[in-house]
C-alpha cells in the first residue's frame, strides 16, 4: 500500500506522521521499524499517526509508536508536531484542539508567533501509577544502576520518566547508564531516562534516553517531567526554560494537582509517499 506522510520534529526529536483520517491503514511492529529505519526506511525517532475520536468532546485520537515498533503513551514533541500536521492538512481549523491519548487528554495550541503550547496533563507520582516497583511515594528513590547508585525521582506524565541531577549534563554518562535505566527490572514497562543539569532557578540542561528510540535530541515529556522533579525538589521554580540538544522548551506547572504547560516550535520539513 502507498501511504503519505510528512516528516516533521519539534526540537531535531523527529517524526514520521501519519493521517489515519483520510488514510486506512494498520501497520505491523516491523513496518512501523521500517519507517522509523534511518537507513532501510524514512527514518524517526517516533510515527505518529491521526485518527479520528473514539469518545465524544475530543477532536482526534492520537497514537505514538516508538521507532522500535512499540505503541506508547505519549509524545510531548509530537503533540506540537500533531496540531500543527492537522491544521496544514486542513483536517481543522481550531487553534486549539482536544486529543485523546492512551493515558488521557491534552490540549495543544497553536500561538501567534508560530509556537505551540500544550496543556500536557496532571502529572503523577505514586509508583504505581509510573509504573515503578516501589514500596512508597518519595520525592527521590535510590536506584542501582551499572556500579553507581543513583538518586533518581519517578515522574508519569502519562508516559514512564526518571530523572536524576547531574552536574554537568554534557559528561554524563549518558549511553551507558541510559539503557541501564531504560530497562531496569524495577521499571516493567521500560522507562525514559532523564539527566538534568540545574543552571539556575528557572533554568535547567536535559539530555533524555528515550525508551524504544534511544537519545533523541529533545524530548517533550522529558522536558515536562524534569521540570516537575526538580520543582518537587525544591531546586525549581515555574517557569522553567528546558535546554535540549535541540533547543529550548518552556514549562510551567501551578504544582500538586495542576496540570502541565509546555511551548516550544513544531516543524514540518517535507511530505512524501512510501510503499509499504
Ligand atoms: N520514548 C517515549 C515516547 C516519546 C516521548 C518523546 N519523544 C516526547 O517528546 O515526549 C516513551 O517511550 O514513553
Amino acid at each position: 500500500m502507498k501511504l503519505k506522510f510528512s516528516k516533521m520534529h519539534g526540537l531535531g526529536n523527529d517524526f514520521v506522521v501519519l493521517d489515519g483520517v483520510r488514510q486506512q491503514f494498520s501497520l505491523t511492529p516491523e513496518q512501523l521499524r521500517y519507517l522509523g529505519d534511518r537507513h532501510f526506511g524514512v527514518g524517526c525517532d517516533q510515527i505518529l499517526v491521526v485518527e479520528k475520536p473514539t469518545r465524544p468532546g475530543v477532536d482526534f485520537r492520537y497514537r505514538i509508536f516508538n521507532a522500535d515498533g512499540g505503541e506508547v503513551e505519549q509524545c510531548g514533541n509530537g503533540a506540537r508536531c500533531f496540531v500543527r500536521f492537522v491544521h496544514e492538512q486542513g483536517l481543522t481549523g481550531k487553534p486549539e484542539i482536544l486529543v485523546e491519548t492512551m493515558k488521557g487528554v491534552i490540549a495543544p495550541r497553536l500561538e501567534a508567533d508560530g509556537n505551540v503550547t500544550v496543556d500536557m496533563g496532571i502529572p503523577r507520582f505514586l509508583p504505581e501509577e509510573i509504573p515503578f516497583l516501589n514500596d512508597d511515594d518519595s520525592i527521590i528513590h535510590h536506584l542501582d544502576v551499572a556500579d553507581d547508585t543513583l538518586e533518581i525521582s519517578v515522574v508519569s506524565m502519562g508516559n514512564p520518566h526518571a530523572v536524576n541531577v547531574v552536574a554537568d549534563v554534557d559528561g554524563a554518562p549518558v549511553g551507558v547508564q541510559g539503557p541501564a535505566i531504560e530497562n531496569h527490572p524495577r521499571f516493567p514497562q521500560r522507562v525514559n531516562a532523564g539527566f538534568m543539569q540545574v543552571l539556575d532557578r528557572h533554568a535547567i540542561k536535559l539530555r533524555v534516553y528515550e525508551r524504544g528510540a534511544g537519545e533523541t535530541l529533545a524530548c517533550g515529556t522529558g522536558a515536562c517531567a524534569a521540570a516537575v522533579a526538580g520543582i518537587r525538589r525544591g531546586l525549581l521554580d515555574s517557569p522553567v526554560r528546558v535546554t535540549t540538544r535541540g533547543g529550548d522548551l518552556s514549562i510551567a506547572w501551578g504544582g500538586a494537582g495542576c496540570p502541565v504547560l509546555m511551548t516550544g516550535p513544531a516543524v514540518t520539513v517535507f511530505s512524501g509517499e512510501i510503499e509499504l
